[in-house]
């Protein structure tokens, strides 16, 4: 007898769900305030997200031309100022709250799979409005390892019970760690990716407006039957 069939989407969070750049730049500058170290753009730091909060602190310092000796430190301050202000400034990219209800109607399970720590994640994603939507996340700090090292994505899928899995997000990390994973890659566009042009990426589909993506996610899953 053939097995059940368990289909889940994989989501990245910054850049994919969420655009929580605002808050980010935000929580950076309130740091660099705190030591009179200046403060930084807003497209700088859209630039610096999606390797997890130690690379961004890294990225910052050497922008601000600081100590390296103080990224443990700055990570803390940043830390303590982003989790008392995680989504004031964040929001939905458009039509995330219909896809996500979409792929709930049509069966998938659906998890989060971040750099961002889990708790400021899973705090993010109920402020606004979408947790319960999400059987698990996995963030930077819950295995040893993050993104693009693939047990994160793998962790999200046994999480979920999942048989077939399509990951979504919207950076170059991503598409190594779904690579990795073995797992069909969707590109959303409109994120934080490094790339100058979308082609560079590996993908298997891309998509800049989250109205067409259960429809691009159920192909990819289709084509794996
Ligand atoms: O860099 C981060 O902190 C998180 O980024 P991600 O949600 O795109 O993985
Ligand atoms: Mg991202």
């Amino acid at each position: 007898m053939e097995g059940r069939r368990v289909k889940a989407i994989i989501f990245d969070l910054d850049g994919t769900l969420i655009d929580s750049a605002p808050d980010i730049h935000a929580a950076v500058n309130r740091t660099l305030a705190e030591t009179g170290d200046g403060e930084l753009p807003l497209d700088t730091i859209r630039g610096f997200i999606g390797n997890g909060v130690p690379v961004l602190i890294e990225r910052v310092i050497a922008a601000r031309g600081l100590d390296p000796a103080r990224q443990a430190a700055m990570v803390d301050t940043f830390m303590r100022h982003y989790e008392a202000d995680p989504a004031t400034l964040t929001t939905l990219f458009p039509g995330v709250k219909d896809a996500v209800e979409q792929f709930r109607d049509e069966g998938w399970a659906m998890g989060v799979c971040t750099n961002k720590p889990e708790a400021v994640s899973r705090a993010i994603l109920d402020r606004l409005g979408i947790g319960s939507f999400f059987g698990t996340v996995v963030g930077g700090d819950t295995l040893d390892v993050k993104k693009p090292d693939p047990a994160v994505a793998l962790a999200v899928k046994e999480r979920l019970g999942a048989t077939v899995a399509v990951y979504v997000g919207d950076s170059e990390i991503d598409a190594e760690c779904a690579w990795k994973a073995g797992m069909r890659f969707a590109l959303f566009t409109e994120g934080y990716h490094r790339a100058d042009d979308v082609d560079d990426i590996p993908q298997d589909a891309r998509f800049s407006d989250f109205d067409v993506a259960v429809a691009i996610v159920a192909r990819l899953a289709d084509e794996l039957r």
